[in-house]
């Protein structure tokens, strides 16, 4: 670890006992980004998509909801096919016909989701806990008696009594041999506490492994996988750019760099995630915000003249990992807030080497035109300025020529 780095690391943690994770990632961008309102995507490009998280390391893929459509089933089944080392996983309800889909598409893996919660039993089934309970035996024994491996999902987990998900999962785990049982914070009411709670009173009484499923309805989604894992849950669900219903899901680049920076877990391909964000982005016709983490257009841009005046020293004085890590770019912007030593930086760096006195002159001009136009300027607009200013510092008493962006 080199010095800078040594500086960065988070040595709070030192004071806290956090035991070393074991974790998988399942990534849901092609099922539930795709539940996304607005968004469908083509057999190539979930295809890419897949192919991309194989490529990074992702150990679960899931790919679809077969029963959709026959067009979803085909490409569920394409991509099961494709020898990918991810496992293909695909959702499916408690009902024979969505096992049969499933079956049919050759995935590794069938979630079988029911919510237990009473609000989803009285308003979406208008059936008992029992009934429901039985219609998801009835689909894993059938699932698993096909030869498929299954994930037992409990939706809307996260309103669902503690006690109920207990018994629920002890009575699946007795009967059938399920490889996981999911908790989905359904609805995203969860917060690291609670998750943390839930996750470990089920991690007591289960011999499963335990699968999270968060939605960010309250921007915790990320920060409530983590506590999942830290209490226990071994299986992750995150989406690229968090697209998915609503507000979205847990996204793939803060789980996988916080699993990196935070706790060491270095296995997966993070210089891929800038490349991934992009695909995503123009697969769905949703750019992430410009100040989302990670792959946001602001992630490694700065303008302020304190801080590029130390990242021109060594970067990590103002960024917690190199943009290189995630396969971003460092973006040093001239506007307002620029200083004389960033902008000394900033122009040396393309080229332009300018006195003391058109220096000053420099950031004078950049001040007064950013603050008109109320924004930063750009690279050409900047030679341009430059120009000027030797051209006016060589002709002292001429008339300072007004700057327009
Ligand atoms: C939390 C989640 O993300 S869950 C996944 C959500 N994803 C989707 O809904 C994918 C897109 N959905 C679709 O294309 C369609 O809704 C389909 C193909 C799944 C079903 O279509 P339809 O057969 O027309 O049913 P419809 O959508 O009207 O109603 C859903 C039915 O499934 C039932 N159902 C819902 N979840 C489950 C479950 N886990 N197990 C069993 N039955 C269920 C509902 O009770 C309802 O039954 P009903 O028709 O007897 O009232
Ligand atoms: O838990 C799961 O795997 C699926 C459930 C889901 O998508 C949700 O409840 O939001």
């Amino acid at each position: 670890m080199s010095e800078s780095e040594q500086y960065s690391r988070n040595t709070l943690m030192d004071f806290i006992d956090y035991r070393p994770l074991d974790i998988e990632i399942c990534d849901v961008t092609l099922r539930d980004g795709e539940q996304t309102p607005g968004v469908v995507f083509s057999k190539e490009q979930k295809l890419a998509v897949a192919s991309e998280l194989d490529s990074m390391g992702i150990e679960v893929i899931e790919a679809g909801f077969p029963v959709v459509s026959a067009y979803e089933k085909e490409i569920v089944k394409e991509i099961a096919n494709q020898g990918f080392n991810s496992r293909i996983c695909c959702l499916s309800r408690a009902v024979k016909g969505d096992v049969d889909a499933a079956l049919e598409c050759d995935v590794d893996i069938v979630s079988i989701f029911i919510a237990m919660s009473d609000m989803h039993l009285k308003y979406k089934y208008h059936r008992s806990l029992e009934d429901m309970l039985g219609c998801a035996k009835e689909a894993i024994e059938y699932a698993t008696d096909h030869g498929l491996k299954v994930r037992f999902a409990a939706e809307d987990a996260s309103r669902t009594p503690v006690d109920r998900l207990k018994q629920a999962f002890k009575e699946v785990e007795k009967d059938y041999k399920v490889q996981y049982v999911s908790l989905a914070d359904t609805v995203g009411i969860l917060n690291p506490k609670t998750t943390h709670y839930l996750v470990s009173e089920i991690f007591k009484s289960v011999n499963t492994s335990i699968c999270i499923h968060c939605h960010d309805d309250l921007g915790m989604a990320t920060a409530n996988t983590l506590a999942a894992a830290e209490a226990g849950a071994k299986q992750l669900h995150t989406t690229v750019n968090a697209i998915g219903e609503r507000a979205g899901n847990a996204s793939l680049e803060e789980v996988l760099v916080a699993l990196r920076v935070q706790y060491g877990i270095d296995r997966y391909d993070t210089t891929k995630l800038n490349a991934l964000s992009r695909m995503v982005s123009e697969y769905s016709g949703i750019t992430p915000s410009v100040n989302k983490a990670i792959v946001g257009q602001n992630a490694f841009t700065h303008e302020s003249g304190i801080h590029v005046a130390a990242i021109l020293e060594e970067p990590r004085t103002y960024e917690l990992f190199l943009p290189e890590m995630v396969g971003g770019k460092r973006n040093l912007v001239v506007g307002k807030h620029t200083g004389t030593k960033a902008l000394k930086g900033i122009i040396n760096s393309i080229g332009f080497c300018l006195e003391r006195e058109e220096l000053c002159a420099l950031i004078e001009k950049v001040k007064v035109c950013t603050e008109e136009k109320r924004k930063s300027i750009s690279r050409d607009q900047l030679e341009k300025m430059i120009t000027q200013v030797k051209q006016e510092q060589k002709t002292p008493g001429s008339e300072k020529e007004k700057f327009s962006i």
